[in-house]
């Protein structure tokens, strides 16, 4: 037990996030501690937020996202807003800045307990998505699933919010789809050669939308925060919506805003539930029943 750390078991919206602290450390969460972390419904979980010392002068922290089939994501808002929660319960601190693989994210926690995440700018190109075929305009690109001449599903647009995303438009209620079904298929479609979260939108007025997302790595998630602000990107640039919008995803509303400056920024509540001690080579764990979390002091 002596090479275990601190881990909090939180949640974004119900988009269920393991916040792993390996401050002090050289060793990174190994894909076999995800894989065996997953496996156990105590511990199931969408994304592993690896805490690591920072790497650059100015900032706070360096994060490995890690999903639960033990592959490495480059970005995760909902994870993000947990990190943060757990940093400024443990230092008091309200605002932050982590190094990902995928640049600078700026966070920081509101007096009411939600949390803001600055996503960085949303990048457009086919090959910065990356898609495995040239399309000059990726607001609609040609893809669809189901019976070729009366597709399920189809014309998606895509972002890459430093991971890819796909959002396909539909007019009926998301719940009517099976994304269940449709979704593995398109995440592992030729046209992502590195996977891709695949995401049913449907617009209600200029400033709120429903979405469900089947997450790359993960599956069927109750929120998904890059998701949320790829299709809020996307939906300002095909003229769907406005930049500020309200995104109601399974577990709730999170707000997105397109800033002029091309910034989008995520704000949403986040969750603390217990901690406990992992090896972050094996995955075995303990639950600590002594730490009593944000609300009360430390949660890592
Ligand atoms: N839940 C996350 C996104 C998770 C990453 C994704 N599965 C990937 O591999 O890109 C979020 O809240 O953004």
């Amino acid at each position: 037990m002596a090479d275990n750390v601190q881990f909090a078991r939180m949640n974004g919206l119900g988009n269920k996030i393991l916040v792993v602290d390996m401050r002090g450390r050289r060793d990174r969460v190994t894909p076999e501690a995800a894989i065996a972390l997953n496996a156990d419904p105590a511990t199931a979980f969408d994304q592993i937020m690896a805490i690591h010392d920072p790497k650059a002068a100015g900032t706070d922290a360096w994060i490995d996202i890690v999903n639960s089939d033990g592959s490495m994501a480059q970005a995760c808002g909902n994870g993000t807003r947990c990190v943060v929660q757990a940093l400024a319960a443990e230092t008091g601190k309200k605002a932050f800045l982590f190094h990902t693989v995928a640049g600078l994210l700026e966070a920081k926690e509101h007096d009411d307990g939600t949390i803001s995440v600055d996503m960085g700018k949303p990048r457009f190109g086919w090959n910065e998505i990356p898609l495995s075929e040239e399309f000059h305009d990726t607001r609609r690109i040609e893809l669809q699933i189901g019976p070729i001449d009366n597709p399920v599903l189809h014309s998606p647009s895509v972002a890459s919010m430093g991971n890819p995303h796909a959002i396909f438009w539909v007019d009926n209620d998301v719940w009517s789809y099976d994304l269940e079904r449709f979704g593995p298929l398109l995440e592992n479609h030729p046209m992502f050669p590195e996977r891709a979260n695949i995401s049913i939108a449907r617009v209600l007025s200029s400033g709120e939308m429903d979405l469900r997302t089947w997450e790359r790595g993960a599956g069927l998630t109750l929120a998904c925060g890059s998701a949320a602000c790829a299709a809020a990107v996307n939906a300002a640039r095909t003229d769907r919506t406005d930049r500020k919008v309200v995104v109601n995803v399974p577990g709730g509303p999170l707000s997105i805003e397109w800033r002029e400056d091309n910034h989008v920024v995520m704000t949403g509540p986040a969750e603390w539930e217990w901690s406990g001690t992992v090896d972050p080579a094996t995955g075995t764990w303990q639950r600590d029943e002594a730490q009593p979390g944000p609300a009360g002091a430390r949660a890592l």
